[in-house]
């Protein structure tokens, strides 16, 4: 039984003020707040006056982050009222400013599990700590080497996993006591974390390889062990790395690469939804994926995989395909193809000109692509000659610039709509503006794998599922891309954050059915929307 102080201390048991009378008395409390009992909602007043106070962004996420740390109950209330607004804050971009400042910013460890690959014999005592006796259901595990598209943050990259769990919680409903973020601090390649007397995380390069996996292979295994009920989420692992870790497991475990798969999911349906907003046909389409990596690669995938489900042969559908990366269009005979790339690449013999077939503006002309998505880091990629080339040879080209944050965009939204006279069908990965052209006001949907994560991985989880394969996350393309309304001038290709809640009950509804028609339930589950009912956490005392 925890002491009065130590009620106080703890963010999943404490609530401050909001302590009733009868709890004061029963867990010692008495004399220990000031005597007036606030409600919730009148403690949500007084936080969001003080977070409205503060000027900057960052300031704003360290205000919330002090919050989350005293009383979680309160944070989640807070921002399901404030679930646009914050979303930004806790989560990207401004969590990759927190990571950049991470080693002097630092406030507490947030109940995260370090793990190091310098001390492999520590898993299991280093997971029983974090979780603290907690019940846990979900991870969100990272060894940071490309945390979103700014590389490698070592162990500072924590920071992603502690957010993308703030989402969860925020949209699906997950119980903050029950998840775990975990950082794999395998070293880091960043010289300047490496330089920094401050940094806290293994002052040594990035370790690969056998002794790499090993670490892997034991933190799954135990994960596996001390929480057989659990759901493994993969975040920002590094190119080399990633794919290799989701085959691995991905038949044997409740396993997702949120990199990969999220992200795929996210832009079928966002490209489900411009569809249905062009009425054309998705059979018909070409995609052109900039920056081919891990989450280029995870989109054409599922792309690919929905052309062969509206009826194409394999060979038929990769058709459709180009892949452009450092190397320019990648073909057969590119050097360093990664595994990934390797099922998308094209033959010289089907250009004239393929030597010349370089960079991105010869590529677009060459192929004329009708939908293009940046996932390749490159700033201002996506420019005004690329985009108009583009929109030359298609009446609504479908172009999703979604390498985050910020400052790495392809290119903004507003250029987008202006450069081909409102045709172009946009979304981003971070939130974007309205804009405002010619008398309508274009709404941009958020391309990014927080719309649908939450959803796929509750439904899953809520089900029992045994594993999460192509069939659930093909349903919850089209339960995610199914939400849009195509006869509203300007309207999104993705449903708002506004609404972020209410969609995500949707998909992770939908994905629970599929894992019962697939009999994949491990309790046999057989009511999807009770499962994920019952599942539910309400932010209330
Ligand atoms: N919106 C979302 O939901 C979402 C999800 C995942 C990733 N992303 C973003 O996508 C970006 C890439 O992430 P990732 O995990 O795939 O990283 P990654 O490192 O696996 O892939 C990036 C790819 O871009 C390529 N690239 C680099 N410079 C290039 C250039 N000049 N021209 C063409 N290609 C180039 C790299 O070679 C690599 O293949 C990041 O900015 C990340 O934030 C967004
Ligand atoms: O974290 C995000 O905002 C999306 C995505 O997972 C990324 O790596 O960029
Ligand atoms: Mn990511």
């Amino acid at each position: 039984m925890a002491t009065p102080q130590e009620i106080l201390r703890n963010p999943f048991l404490n609530k401050g003020t909001g302590f009733s009378k009868e709890e004061r008395e029963e867990l010692g409390l008495v004399g220990l707040l000031p005597s007036h009992v606030q409600t919730i909602e009148e403690q949500a007043e007084r936080i969001y006056e003080q977070y409205s106070s503060k000027t900057s962004r960052l300031e704003k996420r360290i205000y919330l982050m002090s919050l989350f740390n005293t009383n979680r109950t309160l944070f989640f209330y807070l921002m399901g009222q404030h679930l646009r607004e914050f979303m930004p804050i806790v989560y990207d971009p401004v969590v990759a400013e927190s990571i950049e400042g991470y080693n002097h910013l630092f406030m507490r460890p947030q109940e995260a599990a370090f793990i190091s690959i310098d001390k492999p014999e520590s898993i299991e005592k280093t997971l029983k700590n974090a979780a603290d006796g907690r019940d846990i259901r979900l991870i969100v595990v990272t060894d940071a080497e490309g945390i979103l598209g700014i590389g490698d943050w070592g162990v500072d990259g924590v920071d992603i996993a502690i957010g993308k769990l703030m989402v969860y919680t925020a949209a699906a409903g997950i119980n903050p006591a029950q998840v775990l973020p975990v950082s794999i601090d395998a070293g880091t390649n960043n010289k300047e974390l490496l330089n920094d007397p401050l940094y806290l995380g293994n002052k040594h390069e990035r370790v690969y390889g056998e002794k790499y996996y090993e670490l892997i292979d034991k933190f799954v295994a135990t994960v596996q062990k001390l929480f057989p009920e659990s759901m493994l989420h993969f975040e920002d692992f590094g190119r080399s790395n990633a794919d290799v870790i989701l085959n691995k497991y991905k038949d044997k475990i409740l396993t997702f690469n949120d990199d990969i798969q999220g992200t795929g999911i996210v832009c079928l349906a966002g490209v489900l939804g411009a569809l249905n907003i062009s009425k054309q046909k998705f059979t018909d389409q070409k995609f052109l994926t900039f920056g081919a990596g891990t989450a280029g690669i995870g989109i054409a995938r599922l792309m690919f995989d929905e052309m062969k489900r509206q009826g194409l042969s394999e060979e038929e559908a990769k058709k459709h395909f180009y892949l452009v990366d450092k190397q320019g269009l990648l073909f057969d005979d590119t050097e360093g193809l990664t595994e990934g790339q390797k099922a998308f690449v094209r033959s010289r013999d089907e250009f004239e000109n393929a030597d010349e077939l370089t960079n991105l503006e010869a590529v677009v002309k060459a192929v004329h692509p009708t939908v293009m998505i940046g996932t390749s880091t490159q700033p201002g990629a996506f420019t005004e000659s690329v985009i108009k080339e583009m929109a030359a040879h298609t009446e609504r080209p479908i172009i999703f610039p979604i390498s985050n944050p910020t400052k790495l965009i392809e290119a903004h939204a507003d250029d987008l709509i202006k450069w081909t006279e409102g045709r172009a069908l946009v979304a981003t990965g971070i939130p974007s503006d309205d804009v405002e052209y010619n008398g309508v006001t274009y709404k941009i949907g958020q391309a990014n794998n927080a719309l649908i994560y939450p959803g796929v991985c509750f439904g899953a989880m809520a089900a029992s599922s045994k594993v999460l394969n192509e069939e659930m996350i093909s349903q919850a393309s089209h339960a995610l891309g199914g939400i849009v309304d195509p006869d509203e001038p300007g309207a999104p290709v993705l449903p708002p954050i506004d609404k972020l809640q209410k969609f995500t009950t949707t998909v992770a509804e939908t994905v629970a059915q599929s894992v019962i028609d697939q009999g994949l339930s491990k309790e046999n589950v057989t009511d999807a929307k009770k499962a994920v009912a019952n599942m539910k956490w309400e932010p209330r005392y």
